[in-house]
């Protein structure tokens, strides 16, 4: 199954389901009468479980990949459905991403799938990668990421692909992209997101010394957008989007679109040659060691 979802990258932005689609008025992509009978069912796999509420047109999309929802390619791919299936869905307007396991929203992307890997298994993961962020941050739908623990690096990015970053108020959960401390760059397009949440500067500090952030530091400057109560998060984002979905879809997508598009183009030029470059990058010897030393790090904390 996964592999036959993977195949659907061939594809790029419109993959699988997205060639049983059609084209609608307003120029929203909507399902085949064959896919929506489909997307009316709420739908769970093994890493992601999805349940739409038809009566108000949102969707919660729970992480559910224990020990700490690591993006790994799996889960990219399952990922890269779920919210292909809710873009064409007509009767979805709205998607809340939040994580079913405690203390953790997300890991980032999984290190043991960049860690002794083989150059073609890097390149069809960073690829996933990519499709995650091109999806997510170039969204018709209005999407709410509900932090409700950790989420460094990968996840990070996840959220600030969001319109809205609702976090739990517990300053032992940490947010940023800390790339650098494992060894490794973010790419340009991760510090571009993060520049358009929180400004050049903050971003330049943050990226250079791989800064991890409190939720009430997030909250200072700029990197969530309101810090509730760990068990009011996800209701405060159902509030939320009931406000964000009173503005008419075509003037707040179209307005989505001017603030974001610039970015998305960025990636959509130049995809084939970050991919390369994230290849020949993580295969290297002394990056490698990194990711190792990284992971015994991990491990020695938790011991
Ligand atoms: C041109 C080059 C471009 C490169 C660009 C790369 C871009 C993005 C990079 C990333 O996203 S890299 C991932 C960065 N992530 C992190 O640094 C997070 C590391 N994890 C943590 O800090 C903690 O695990 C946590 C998320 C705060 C949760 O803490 P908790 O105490 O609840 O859990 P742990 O005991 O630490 O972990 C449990 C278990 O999960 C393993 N693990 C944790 N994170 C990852 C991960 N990202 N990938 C794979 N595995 C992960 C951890 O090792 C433990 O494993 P076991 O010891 O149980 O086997």
């Amino acid at each position: 199954m996964a592999n036959a979802l993977r195949n659907s990258f061939k594809y790029g932005c419109s993959g699988l389901l997205s060639q049983l689609s059609l084209h609608c008025r307003h120029g929203r992509v909507c399902a085949s009468p064959y896919a929506a009978v489909q997307q009316r069912n709420n739908s769970s796999s093994a890493k992601i479980k999805v349940d739409l509420d038809a009566s108000t047109g949102v969707a919660v999309m729970w992480m559910q990949s224990p020990p700490v929802n690591s993006l790994s390619l799996d889960f990219l791919t399952e990922f890269a459905i779920s919210l292909e299936k809710l873009e064409m869905d007509r009767s979805c307007r709205g998607l809340i991403i939040t994580s079913t396991l405690p203390k953790v929203f997300s890991a980032g992307l999984d290190i043991m799938d960049m860690y002794g890997k083989s150059p073609e298994h890097c390149g069809e993961f960073w690829k996933a990668v990519q499709e995650m962020w091109l999806k997510l941050y170039g969204s018709n739908m209005v999407t709410i990421a509900a932090i409700n623990g950790s989420s460094p690096a990968g996840g990070c990015l996840m959220s600030m692909a969001c319109d809205y970053r609702i976090m739990a108020d517990n300053p032992r959960y940490s947010i940023g992209l800390n790339e650098t401390k494992l060894g490794i760059v973010a790419p340009f397009w991760f510090k571009d997101t993060m520049v358009n949440t929180v400004g050049h500067r903050t971003t330049e500090i943050a990226l250079e010394l791989g800064l991890l952030y409190t939720s009430p530091e997030a909250l200072k400057i700029g990197l969530v957008d309101q810090l509730v109560p760990e068990e009011q998060v996800l209701t405060t984002a159902t509030e939320t989007m009931t406000k964000w979905l009173a503005i008419p879809d075509h003037a707040r997508q179209i307005t989505k679109s001017m603030m974001r598009k610039q970015t998305i183009d960025k990636l959509l030029a130049n995809r084939e040659a970050d991919t390369h470059n994230f290849v020949s990058f993580i295969t290297k010897d002394s990056i490698q060691r990194s990711l190792r030393m990284y992971l015994e790090m991990l491990k020695k904390r938790k011991a």
